[in-house]
């Protein structure tokens, strides 16, 4: 039976790639929506889909995670297309007017900090100037988060059939961390790591979301892709210029040795979000991040790891974002 997949942020860099892997994986068995903000990006990637895979059905929607009326509309449109959606990836994200600090970073290289502050880039080596949308909604918690929220309540009718099964797969990151979330504060409106709020604020949900709706049928997961080489990264240290970034490449080879997160490749980041559609989701453990790996010798795989989330918080979380929505 032909597959119905909805990726959001699919017009560049790891949903791009999944994309394509998904259609090797399947060229003819697919119906892939991508959803996009841009929507002559998003013609660019469905010509350069097609270009390798002639014959695969590709469809665009246009949708912009950041606004509540365009997630709706989009739902919408989603709906009056397919009567039934299998995989949902939640993937689009933004980690705008980052800052770098190098103090911190070069502190960090001469501690104990030093290989987990390049796997998750935390230590306080990275803080973001958020901003807030028309909605008067903080930019970050609504691109990486509530946007997905609200479209998965609008697609919850193609969402959960019974009798059979659906995923929900959530792009986070090894940047979410407990330490910059708080209850009290879920859009991060006070402090300075609003993306690592948001995307622990993933994890959370996602435990959530199983607490909800396995009996329906859907479950959800939280995939890592890992470090890896997109516009998202270039955009962290601007003044940057794209050859100096190849120039580390040599360094960044010889770093994952240590640390099997630098997957570098959008097609090495896409790893545990394959994984993941090739798997039963019932035997899928929702308190687990599924994380992209590349061996030193390049060998992808993917590596489950506990999260550190706890079910009476991932109950408040949704709780507080039911309360936004309304
Ligand atoms: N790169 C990395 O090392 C890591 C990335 N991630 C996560 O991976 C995901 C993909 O990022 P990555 O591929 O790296 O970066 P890219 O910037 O290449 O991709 C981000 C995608 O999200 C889309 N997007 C951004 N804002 C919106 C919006 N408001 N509405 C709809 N789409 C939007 C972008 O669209 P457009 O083309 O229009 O800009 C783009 O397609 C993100 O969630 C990111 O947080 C997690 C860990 C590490
Ligand atoms: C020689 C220096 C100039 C090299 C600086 C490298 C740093 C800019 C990057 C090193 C580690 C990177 C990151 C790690 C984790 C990513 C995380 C999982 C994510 O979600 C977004 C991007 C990362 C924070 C990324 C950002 C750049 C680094 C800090």
């Amino acid at each position: 039976m032909t597959k119905v997949i909805l990726v959001t942020g699919a017009s560049s860099g790891i949903g791009l790639a999944l994309c394509e892997r998904l259609l090797s994986h399947d060229p003819e068995g697919l119906q892939l929506c991508l959803a996009c903000r841009d929507v002559q990006r998003a013609r660019d990637a469905r010509a350069a889909l097609l270009a390798s895979h002639p014959t695969a059905h590709v469809t665009l929607v246009q949708m912009d995670t950041s606004s509540v009326s365009s997630v709706i509309g989009a739902a919408q449109e989603v709906k009056r297309r397919y009567n039934r959606l299998d995989f949902l990836y939640l993937n689009a994200g933004i980690m705008p007017n980052p800052h770098f600090d190098v103090k911190a970073f070069f502190r960090g290289l001469f501690s104990s900090r030093i290989v987990t502050m390049f796997a998750t880039g935390g230590g306080g080596i990275l803080t973001q100037e958020d901003r807030v949308t028309a909605d008067g909604l903080q930019e970050i918690f609504m691109t990486n988060l509530f946007g997905h929220f609200l479209l998965i309540r609008e697609l919850e009718p193609i969402l959960c059939h019974a009798g059979l099964t659906s995923q929900l797969i959530w792009t986070s990151s090894s940047n979410a961390h407990p330490s910059a979330f708080s209850v009290d504060d879920i859009q991060h409106r006070r402090g300075t790591q609003p993306y690592s709020s948001s995307k622990y604020a993933c994890d959370l949900l996602s435990l959530a979301l199983n607490t909800h709706y396995n009996k329906q049928g859907l479950y959800s997961s939280v995939t890592c892709p890992g470090f890896v080489m997109t516009s998202l990264t270039y955009g962290i240290l601007p003044f940057f210029p794209p050859f100096l970034w190849t120039l580390l490449m040599p360094l960044f080879w010889l770093i994952r040795i240590l640390t099997n997160t630098f997957t570098l490749t959008p097609y090495n980041g896409a790893e545990a979000l394959l994984w993941l559609f090739k798997q039963q989701p019932e035997s899928l453990d929702p308190q687990a991040k599924y994380q992209s790996s590349t061996s030193g010798l390049g060998k992808n795989y993917t590596q489950p790891r506990k999260m550190d989330v706890d079910l009476h918080m991932s109950e408040v979380l949704i709780l507080s974002v039911k309360c936004c929505s309304l």
